[in-house]
């Protein structure tokens, strides 16, 4: 029997984790995060859920009978997601803030806290698996359902992490997780679909930008692969690489953003072969089982939250980075986002994907 502090955001998964837990027999107390303000960030039109996640939570712990407190983290939040999320676009990166609210606000903070209080693990409505292998290391693993599989996003959970961390809901499908929430009388539909970026609901970051680095949007030269202008963009951060529509380019061939460069301010376009890449280079890798495995690393790299996984070989470099060069091509590798190694069903580590040498 342990004292465990379950994070819940008032939804069916988290609901669910605690009431498991609770069945199990452990100590169970609720803690909703307050991340961000309604009226932050100049966002208030299109903000709407903050306070109903707390109100659904308390209502939820309400009915099983537990404490529940709410913890608050703007100022992290505000410093380790949000900015983090507009420095990336102001250096031509396409950023991921679940990532880093995981790695700095709900692994870093929260597990701090809930130590420092006395509790045993903290637990997650996350749909992962972790795993006690014979050795006694702890190893992360996919969700047994495949489609709702946040491993993805937890990539830099290490062996300390795990040791205090429990993931209920990955054993479970989504639709399991919603008849087993229903039997329990607790809500059992998603709030809503759930959106990419929690702090921009409307999944428009245009507004947050104008606000809060207005010169990222600044207009500059659209350049094919030869250097020649060709259009203007409307400020950086507003495409992708792998980005085809909006360019404004007219008709002719079909063009697709291929890098970004911030130091020019230029968005470089080009066919869709001039996307594949065959060989990138991963930075602040970090190890599940917090030290590299054994070279040479054959195993599968998974480049965006919801990509296929490619097999791969993987390689430290000299100055701590490491290289992955795919076995076939993979379109639109995007500067910024993540990239997680696996072992079959296995996460083995991950770090960010770097910026290649633009021309
Ligand atoms: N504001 C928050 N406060 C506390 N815990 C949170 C908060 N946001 C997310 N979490 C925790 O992180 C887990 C994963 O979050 P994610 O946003 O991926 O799912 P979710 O749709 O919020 O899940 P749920 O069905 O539990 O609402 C949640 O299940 C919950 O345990």
């Amino acid at each position: 029997m342990a004292n465990v502090l379950v994070a819940m955001s008032g939804g069916v998964d988290s609901s669910l984790a605690a009431a498991l837990l609770l069945e199990a027999g452990h100590h169970v107390t609720g803690v909703t995060m307050h991340l961000w303000d309604d009226d932050d960030h100049g966002l208030r039109e299109s903000l709407c859920c903050a306070a109903e996640a707390a109100a659904s939570a308390r209502r939820v712990c309400a009915l099983l009978g537990i404490p529940f407190y709410v913890f608050n983290y703007q100022r992290e939040f505000r410093r380790h997601v949000i900015d983090y999320f507009i420095r990336a676009y102001t250096h031509g990166l396409t950023p991921n803030p679940c990532v880093e609210c995981n790695r700095m606000i709900k692994f870093r903070a929260l597990l701090d806290r809930a130590r420092a209080l006395g509790f045993d693990a903290v637990a997650t409505g996350h749909y992962a698996r972790i795993v006690r292998g014979a050795d006694g290391r702890y190893q992360l693993w996919r969700a047994v359902d495949e489609d709702k599989d946040q491993s993805y996003m937890l990539h830099m959970l290490g062996q300390a992490d795990l040791a205090r961390l429990l993931f209920p809901i990955g054993e479970y499908t989504k639709r399991d997780v919603r008849a087993m929430a229903a039997a329990r009388g607790l809500p059992s539909a998603d709030r809503e679909e759930s959106q990419d970026i929690c702090f921009v609901p409307d999944g428009d970051y245009r507004n947050l930008l104008r606000i809060e680095a207005p010169e990222s949007l600044t207009p500059g030269p659209i350049v094919d692969l030869e250097g020649r202008e060709i259009g203007r963009h409307q400020g950086l951060p507003l495409y992708t690489v792998g980005q085809r529509r909006g360019l404004g380019l007219g008709g002719g061939e079909p063009r697709y953003v291929i890098a970004i460069d911030p130091a020019r301010n230029a968005l470089i376009v080009g066919p869709a072969e001039a996307l594949n890449r065959e060989r990138f280079t991963v930075t602040d890798v970090r190890w599940v089982d917090d030290q590299p495995p054994a070279e040479p690393l054959t195993c599968m790299v998974q480049v965006r939250a919801h990509a296929e996984p490619l097999p791969a070989r993987v390689s430290a470099q000299p100055d701590g980075r490491w290289l992955v060069e795919l076995e076939r091509p993979q379109r639109a590798v995007s500067p910024g986002q993540a990239a997680v190694f696996y072992a079959g069903q296995r996460v083995l580590g991950g770090g960010w994907i770097a910026r290649p040498e633009v021309r």
